[in-house]
């Protein structure tokens, strides 16, 4: 999903517990957690929180950026 068609939703519209913030995004990583490459703690680390930085210090490849937008359930509300 491109970040356009994103909705803005708010904190307390989310559906999971297991999310953090990508590039604005709001990430669903519950199916992902124990998929993950670097391992489930770096993921906990950032429940709630935004992982952009480490994200990219980490130098993910083009693939875990798709995985990041497929994953996207919308960005935060600003006002949120
Ligand atoms: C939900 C968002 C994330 C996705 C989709 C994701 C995806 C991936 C993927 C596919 C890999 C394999 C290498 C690659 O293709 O780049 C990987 C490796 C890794 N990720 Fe993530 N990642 C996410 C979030 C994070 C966060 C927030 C951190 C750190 C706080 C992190 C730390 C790492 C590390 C350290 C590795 C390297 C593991 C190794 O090579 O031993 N990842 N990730």
């Amino acid at each position: 999903m491109s970040q356009q068609q994103l909705p803005e939703i708010s904190i307390e519209d989310i559906q999971t517990d297991y999310w953090l913030v990508i590039d604005s995004k709001i990430v669903d990583f519950s199916e992902f957690i124990w998929k993950h490459p670097g391992g489930p703690s770096y993921l906990k680390e950032y429940l709630h929180k935004d992982a952009t930085e480490k994200f990219h210090y980490f130098g993910h490849s083009e693939r875990a950026m798709e995985m990041v937008n497929e994953m996207a359930i919308g960005v935060l509300k600003k006002d949120a």
